[in-house]
Parts: structure tokens; C-alpha cells; sequence
């Protein structure tokens, strides 16, 4: 057992570095392009310096409104329908994989031994998700008041920069603005505005897509490794599939419903793959136009951070292995 967990561990994270190579090489493209050249040339009154290591290209250089390409526009339709509402769509891949893996649902006949394990499996997944959510939801989008981002933006000295001007103005002779800028989220800020500038704005969606996909991409792997397994298992499900080879005429509802299984368990694993492969291309994004280097590897650390946490620490700590367990095992 222990060599079994003890091979993927390296495997495991050799495969987390591809997102540390995204990274590299969407910096690199946006350093060699033509077309990511042209959109600093045309950012020439921007107050930021335009360089791969310099603060944001669209943030800053308002690509949304002048974009050169499309995946460079805060409103492309991957960005609002999909990253914006990443967690949703995470959640329902995920819940997704509990209801039609058979590794957490199966309509074969179980010792209760056997339902136990599975019950106990389902709720070490619905653990796992819960403490990848808890990352997500403090840092992108509430810690006690501000969430993690914001408040590390104020703390390296980011302010509102327009809405404060504003709020200025009003209580002019009356009360310092300063404090005010606590009061404000990278949302509420462009909400009332206002332009987010000046601190180290981790990226949001560096650390939620990268999250997002290494959540469920290791949840698909143990799911789909088990699949054969799991379904092959003798039981009445299983011999119906076998005769239902044997004849095709004889068609049953027990065989009705393993072939509908069958039909759900592919699809939801397509569900998970194609949120895995648009939230990899939109990280992609992100790295060639958005942010500056430091703010798309901060975020890069505190998801691999986590996703290293959940999914390759209790591989090697078998307390915390009982506790969270092992997608597939
Ligand atoms: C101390 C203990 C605290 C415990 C906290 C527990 C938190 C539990 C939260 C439970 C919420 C579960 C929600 C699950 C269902 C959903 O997914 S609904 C949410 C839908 N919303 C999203 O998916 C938003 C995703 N978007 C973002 O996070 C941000 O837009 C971004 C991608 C980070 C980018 O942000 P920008 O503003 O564009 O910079
Ligand atoms: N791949 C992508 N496609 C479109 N917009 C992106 C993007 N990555 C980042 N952005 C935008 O860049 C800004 C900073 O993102 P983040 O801090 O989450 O990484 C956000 O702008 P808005 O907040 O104005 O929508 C976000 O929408």
C-alpha cells in the first residue's frame, strides 16, 4: 500500500507543475506576440510601465475597451458566464461525480460493509470540496469583512483610487477620507467607480481556476479509476449488463437503467473534463493578459497550496489520510 500511494505522490506533483508552466509560457506569449505588443503600444498613456513584469496588462491597460484580441476583453462570454461564476459551475461537475460515479452512487446490491465505506467516501469528497471552498470563498470572496485578496491589496498600500476622490470631495472640511479605503472590496470599489490600484492584487482567477480545475480534475481521476471496477462487480446490475451482450432482444429496466448509468456516469465525466479544460485555456488567458507576474504567482501559490493540501499531503500522513481520504480509494 504504501509504494501504491507512494509513486503517485512524485507522478501527482510532476502533474501540478503544468500549472506553473501555464503560467511561464502565457507570460512568455505575451512578451513575444505581436498582437500583445500592439496592445502595450497602444496602452502608451498608461501610468503603469508595460512589461511582463509590470503591472497588469488589461487591468490597467484597459484592454476591455480597446481589445486587440477577444480572450483580452473582460466581457468575453468565458469570462462572464464561466470564471465569474466558476465556483457554480466547479460545484456542479462536482456534485455531478457524487451522483453518477459509481464509486459514490451504485445501484447494485451492498453488504452493509460495503455501503458504509461508500458512505464514508462520499462524505471524505464532500470534505474535500468543503476545504477547497473554504480557500475559495475566504480569499476570493469573504474573510471576517473583506476577503483575503482585498485585504492584502489595502495591506500593500492598494486604495480606491476615483471613488476615494469622490468621497473626498463630499466630506471635504469635515472628515478624513483615509479610513474609508478599508471599507471597500476590489467589487465595491468598481462598483462605486472607482479604480483598484496601487497594492499587490493577487489574482482571483489565477487562484480560483487553478483551484477549480485541480479539484476536479484528481476528484475525475479517482472516480474514473475506479469506474471498471466498481461496475464490474458481481451483482444483478452487473449479470444484467452481461446478458444484455448475450442478447440484444432481451432488453429488461434493470438493463434499461445500468445502460441509462452507463450514459449519466460518461456525460458527467465530460462535465468535469470540459470545466477542466476551459477553466486550464481561461488560466491561459489570464496569464497572456492580465495581472503582473508576482500577482498571477501569488495566487498560483495559495491554490497549488491547497490543492496540495487536500490531495497529495494525506498521501503521505496517513492520520490525515483517514480524514479526508484519497478520491478513488
Ligand atoms: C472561518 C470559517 C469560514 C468558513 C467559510 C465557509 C465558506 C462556505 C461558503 C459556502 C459557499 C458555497 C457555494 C457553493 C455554490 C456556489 O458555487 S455559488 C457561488 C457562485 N459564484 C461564483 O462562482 C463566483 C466565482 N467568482 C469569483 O470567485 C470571482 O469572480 C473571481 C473569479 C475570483 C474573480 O474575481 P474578480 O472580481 O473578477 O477579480
Ligand atoms: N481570462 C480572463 N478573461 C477576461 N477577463 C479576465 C481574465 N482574467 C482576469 N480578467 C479580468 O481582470 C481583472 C482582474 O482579475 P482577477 O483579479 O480576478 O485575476 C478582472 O476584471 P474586473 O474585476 O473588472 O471584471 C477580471 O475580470
Amino acid at each position: 500500500m504504501a509504494t501504491a500511494t507512494a509513486r503517485p505522490v512524485t507522478l501527482l506533483s510532476t502533474v501540478l507543475l503544468m500549472y506553473p508552466a501555464t503560467l511561464l509560457l502565457g507570460s512568455l506569449f505575451s512578451a513575444i506576440s505581436p498582437t500583445a505588443r500592439h496592445s502595450r503600444d497602444l496602452s502608451g498613456s498608461s501610468p503603469q510601465p508595460a512589461s511582463p513584469l509590470a503591472p497588469s496588462l488589461a487591468t490597467d491597460l484597459h484592454l476591455s475597451e480597446s481589445p486587440v484580441n477577444y480572450f483580452a476583453r473582460k466581457n468575453n462570454i468565458f469570462n462572464v458566464y464561466f470564471v465569474k461564476i466558476g465556483w457554480l459551475w466547479t460545484t456542479a461537475a462536482f456534485v455531478s461525480l457524487l451522483i453518477f460515479q459509481p464509486l459514490y452512487s451504485s445501484s447494485r446490491r451492498e453488504s452493509s460493509s460495503q455501503q458504509q465505506a461508500r458512505f464514508r467516501r462520499t462524505l471524505q469528497a464532500i470534505l474535500r470540496y468543503a476545504l477547497a471552498t473554504t480557500v475559495w470563498y475566504l480569499a476570493t470572496q469573504w474573510f471576517f469583512g473583506p476577503a483575503i485578496i482585498d485585504r492584502g491589496f489595502i495591506a500593500t498600500g492598494g486604495k480606491c483610487e476615483r471613488a476615494l476622490e469622490e468621497v473626498g470631495k463630499m466630506t471635504a472640511g469635515q472628515r478624513s477620507p483615509t479610513g474609508l479605503e478599508t471599507l471597500f472590496t476590489a467589487a465595491t470599489c468598481k462598483a462605486a467607480g472607482g479604480a483598484w490600484r496601487g497594492g499587490h492584487d493577487i489574482s482571483g482567477h489565477v487562484l480560483m481556476l487553478v483551484l477549480a480545475t485541480g479539484l476536479l480534475a484528481f476528484e475525475a481521476v479517482g472516480a474514473s479509476a475506479c469506474a471498471p471496477a466498481c461496475v464490474s462487480q458481481v451483482g444483478p446490475t452487473a449479470d444484467a449488463g452481461r446478458e444484455r451482450k448475450a442478447s440484444d432482444a432481451d432488453s429488461t429496466p434493470v438493463i434499461n437503467s445500468n445502460e441509462t448509468g452507463g450514459f449519466a456516469r460518461t456525460w458527467s465525466l465530460r462535465l468535469v473534463w470540459g470545466v477542466v479544460c476551459l477553466g486550464w485555456w481561461m488560466l491561459f488567458m489570464t496569464a497572456i493578459w492580465f495581472h503582473t507576474w508576482l500577482e498571477k504567482w501569488s495566487g498560483l501559490f495559495i491554490a497549488l497550496s491547497a490543492v496540495y493540501a487536500i490531495y497529495i499531503l494525506p498521501r503521505r500522513i496517513a492520520p490525515l489520510k483517514d480524514v479526508v481520504g484519497l478520491p478513488g480509494v
